[in-house]
């Protein structure tokens, strides 16, 4: 058997950490929608731990309940049943610990660059002088490739532009766990792959836990730790995760090149048919 036949196997059984690895603890998650034809159980003894300074992405099919998960950790969807902690401690709502990036950036189109990004470091570090909150902001601005834009109002910018101005204003509050909702799904291939780039780069250095739901298997293999795979829906839960094992820093040439790519591949879109 080779290593990833064994890592496969092994993974396929569900993983419990010891208290001090995780940073998020998904603990018999319940989600229950009232609709009009009675309540719909979205997702139902859902377990997940993922461990400090991991990035671990999310698949499964369209409405399988990804973004309900996710925006329950984010604390912007209240919990039917069953605990979300970060830390150990219970999740009460939303809170700077947990940043969010979406697909659509939603800036606020009439200020600037910087002026987006200042507007969640100032809620964050209202102690701080306002131009260490500028050099906050002007940091992650820069880290994202958008040095040259900080005057720019949002209004102005590209939709890859917009979505660099997400990911450095999510990063510029110092969340503990960040969390990204198809953050590249709206966009193009090339630029798809730059953002990829800048944002494992700022989360390596950051050594934050990351969270990110993607409908791209490759997307999901490249930038992974682990890859959840989460059952098809109703009362949807965590049906296989894949231990992912290439070196970091990696770049798509080594990992496209290397023979364990296709099996990793496989799995996943074997999970995805079946
Ligand atoms: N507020 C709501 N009220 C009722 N049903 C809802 C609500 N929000 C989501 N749903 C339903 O819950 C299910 C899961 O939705 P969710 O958006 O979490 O899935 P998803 O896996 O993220 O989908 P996609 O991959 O298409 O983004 C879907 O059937 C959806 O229609």
């Amino acid at each position: 058997m080779s290593i990833v036949e064994e890592k496969l196997k092994n993974s396929a059984g569900s993983t419990v950490f010891s208290s001090s690895e995780v940073m998020l603890d998904l603990n018999n998650l319940k989600k229950i929608y009232p609709t009009p034809k009675g309540d719909y159980v979205v997702l139902e003894d859902l377990n997940l731990q993922i461990k400090k300074e991991e990035f671990v992405t999310i698949i499964g099919h369209s409405g399988c309940g990804k973004t309900t998960m996710l925006s329950m950790i984010a604390g912007l969807n209240p919990i039917t049943g069953g605990n979300i902690s970060v830390l150990g401690k219970p999740i009460k709502g939303p809170g700077p610990d947990r940043g969010v990036i979406f697909q659509a950036p939603s800036l606020m189109p009439w200020m600037t660059s910087l002026q987006n990004v200042m507007l969640g470091v100032n809620q964050v570090f209202p102690h701080a002088t306002k131009a260490q909150r500028s050099d906050i902001a002007k940091y992650y601005l820069q880290k994202v490739g958008l040095e040259d834009a900080f005057h720019k109002r949002a209004s102005d910018l590209s939709q890859g532009m917009q979505q660099r101005v997400g990911i450095a204003r999510a990063f510029a509050i110092k969340p503990k766990v960040l969390l990204l909702d198809e953050p590249f799904g709206m966009l193009d291939s090339l630029t798809r792959g730059e953002l990829q780039d800048i944002l494992i780069e700022i989360w390596n250095k950051e050594k934050i836990t990351a969270v990110m739901i993607t409908h791209d298997v490759d997307e999901a293999i490249f930038l992974a730790d682990r890859v959840v795979m989460m059952t098809s829906g109703p009362k949807a839960k965590i049906g296989d995760i894949l231990d992912i094992n290439f070196e970091r820093p990696r770049t798509r040439k080594t990992v496209l090149e290397h023979d364990d790519y296709y099996k990793y591949r496989k799995h996943l879109i074997d999970f995805l048919e079946h």
